[in-house]
């Protein structure tokens, strides 16, 4: 997260860290206790040999704290749609191999199921654990920023994303503010409500001219009902 600051411990209980070999890779958040939402480029470059995990319940990534919990993930289900080198469908479902024990600093958060758009100018909120400067700094703790959202007529102006954002895409604005490498797969959450979901995008942060750009979660609910119901 770029010009955010530290959140306050624990009142974003659905935050998850997705960790490969015991290092922090992506974020996601809380489904129900069973399930996480995260995106699928966090996990297109995963050898067969390393272990993908859940942290939950988490504000250091390195402190002992009472909430803390790692889960073991049973299985991975990025959208078919999803592809390594395109921004569509960047969507990942992990069923964790237990049921999540829920409490005070873990969580659900809901999703938006409706559809249609956030207004322009909607301020939203996106949290993570991703870097907070451009030469790459990692924080222990986690990282939350406001952020405006952009009209999607707009944002494929020629000066933004000159028509790369489908109706399946949120814009944010990304000046100064923004999401960054490690906070893909985190929630864009307004009002309460997950509506989007963190991608890499252009992998461009910071820049007002590259808006961030937010999978549309309520464009996905059949794939999410579909995959929830053969999985579970
Ligand atoms: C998918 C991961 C395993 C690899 C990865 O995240 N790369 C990467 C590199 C540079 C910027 C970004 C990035 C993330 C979130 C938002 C944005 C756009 N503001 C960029 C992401």
């Amino acid at each position: 997260i770029l010009g955010g600051m530290e959140a306050a411990p624990h009142l974003r209980p659905y935050m998850a860290s997705i960790q490969i070999d015991g290092k922090h890779l992506c974020g996601g958040f809380l489904l129900n206790e069973w399930w996480v939402l995260s995106a699928a480029h966090c996990v297109e470059d995963i050898s067969p040999g390393s272990t993908v995990r859940v942290l939950l319940g988490a504000h250091s990534l390195s402190q002992p704290e009472s909430s803390k919990h790692l889960y073991e993930v049973q299985s991975l289900f990025p959208h078919p749609d999803s592809h390594p080198d395109t921004i569509h469908h960047d969507i990942l479902l992990i069923k964790l191999s237990e049921k999540a024990t829920l409490g005070p600093a873990v969580q659900p958060l809901p999703y938006q199921r409706e559809a249609g758009d956030v207004a322009g100018g909607t301020f939203c909120s996106v949290a993570g654990w991703g870097i907070t400067t451009h030469s790459g700094r990692k924080p222990d703790r986690l990282q939350q920023v406001d952020l405006p959202i952009m009209d999607r007529a707009v944002c494929n102006q020629r000066i933004y994303h000159d028509n790369l954002i489908t109706d399946k895409m949120i814009c944010a604005e990304s000046r100064k503010k923004d999401a960054c490498r490690g906070d893909s797969g985190g929630p864009l959450v307004c009002n309460g409500v997950a509506q989007g979901i963190v991608t890499s995008g252009t992998r461009v942060c910071g820049n007002w001219k590259k808006p961030g750009i937010y999978t549309k979660i309520s464009s996905y609910t059949d794939w999410i009902d579909s995959v929830l119901a053969s999985a579970s």
